[in-house]
């Protein structure tokens, strides 16, 4: 039998170290009847990889949003040794006895902390993955997993922080500037246009090698509720995207390259042109998996709605205003419903939001609308 910790939270957490066969509670049985997988062969092409030096990157990141709403970066700026510390600090902590990791749980209604994936509660099978999320100081925490000396992840995490959100402005201003959006049409960028005052969380996900990978899933599909995510993976793959009429396509990891995702928020602000991509990770047999997201979003309660320059009465607001914190509430209760719950008008033929799953699959762009009740 596999091993359960036990604890106040309904025996969630598995040892992964100690099972050798996949626990009823984690054996997923239908999940190759959504879409089809690995297309990489159809034709469809892969995520695109973008030269952060090229001239032509603003068009390059413009064109890969508003296709793939993914893309790859090489030349971004953040040293290897960064990356490798960062990863080193996630291999750590995982590595830590489960009692351990447990004393840094995330508190039932908090966000920091460590744990299963927080959208298990919208599935029936549990996820093969742990996560560690950092929202604001990770001090508290890290001191509960490191009572002796936590000053190393803290380090590294501060500076990973700082890297980041230089990083994430940057990617923000090829993304919006590809749209004819200028620092006058976003005055919450701040004065120097460097979107000082962005929040964002770090999520460290490990994904240990798993005796069943065929039944088992790493986390299941979702798309961001951010602006965007950037995401290092280790050497191993299992990260996939959905990419519309041609299924999951993976996203092979490249060392140096970093997967930049669309979010939910930037879709809202783009009114639709850049869709927030669907995806999800696979495990597999031999190896462990680790990635560490950067999940960026605006000041949390800075309201965020379509840019008016996107907007024209043929082009109407498809979304209402929400706030970061009041968006990540509808997510945490509505999960793949939270894009269309702020949503004010689709098209004529039908649901459309990349997220939900009953979505009619269109090409809704040049459609006329109806307004939603
Ligand atoms: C800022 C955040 C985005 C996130 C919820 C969180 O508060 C911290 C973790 C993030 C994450 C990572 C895995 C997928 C996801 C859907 C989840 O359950 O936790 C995202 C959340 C999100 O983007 O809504
Ligand atoms: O592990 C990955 O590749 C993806 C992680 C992810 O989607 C997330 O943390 O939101
Ligand atoms: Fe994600």
């Amino acid at each position: 039998m596999p091993s359960r910790v036990p604890d106040a939270s309904h025996h969630k957490h598995l040892d992964f170290n100690s099972v050798k066969e996949l626990p009823e509670s984690h054996a997923w049985t239908s999940l190759l009847g959504d879409y089809p997988s690995g297309p990489d062969s159809c034709g469809v092409g892969s995520v695109p990889i973008i030269d952060l030096d090229d001239p032509n990157a603003q068009k390059l990141v413009g064109h890969a949003c508003s296709t793939w709403g993914v893309f790859q970066v090489t030349n971004h700026g953040v040293k290897n040794s960064l990356l490798n510390s960062i990863e080193a600090a996630g291999k750590s902590l995982f590595s830590l006895p489960i009692q351990q990791k447990l004393k840094a749980a995330r508190s039932p209604d908090g966000v920091s902390g460590y744990g299963v994936a927080r959208i298990s509660s919208f599935f029936p099978k549990l996820m093969w993955s742990e996560g560690f999320t950092i929202f604001g100081s990770p001090l508290e925490h890290a001191r509960q997993l490191w009572p002796q000396d936590h000053n190393q992840f803290c380090d590294v995490i501060e500076e990973y922080e700082k890297v980041m959100q230089q990083l994430a402005g940057r990617l923000m201003w090829l993304m919006l500037g590809s749209l004819g959006i200028t620092k006058e049409d976003i005055k919450w960028a701040g004065p120097k246009a460097d979107f000082k005052g962005a929040s964002a969380a770090i999520q460290l996900n490990s994904y240990p090698a798993c005796p069943d990978p065929d039944r088992a899933m790493g986390l299941a599909a979702h798309t961001d509720s951010t602006l965007l995510t950037i995401l290092h993976q280790n050497n191993t793959s299992g990260l996939q995207v959905l990419r519309e009429g041609a299924g999951w396509v993976t996203v092979p990891p490249r060392p140096g390259t970093l997967v930049v995702n669309i979010g939910d928020l930037l879709h809202i602000l783009s009114n639709g042109l850049y869709p927030s991509v669907l995806h999800r990770v696979m495990v597999n047999r031999t190896q462990h998996r680790l990635s560490i997201a950067y999940l960026y979003g605006p000041p949390t309660n800075v309201q965020i709605s379509p840019l008016s320059k996107l907007v024209d009465p043929s082009h109407p607001p498809l979304y209402r205003p929400v706030t970061w914190t009041e968006y990540l509430g509808t997510k945490a209760k509505h999960f793949n419903k939270a894009l269309s719950s702020v949503r004010l008008c689709i098209p004529l033929n039908g649901l459309v939001d990349v997220n939900d799953h009953n979505r009619v699959e269109v090409s809704w762009r040049q459609l006329p609308y109806i307004k939603m009740m």
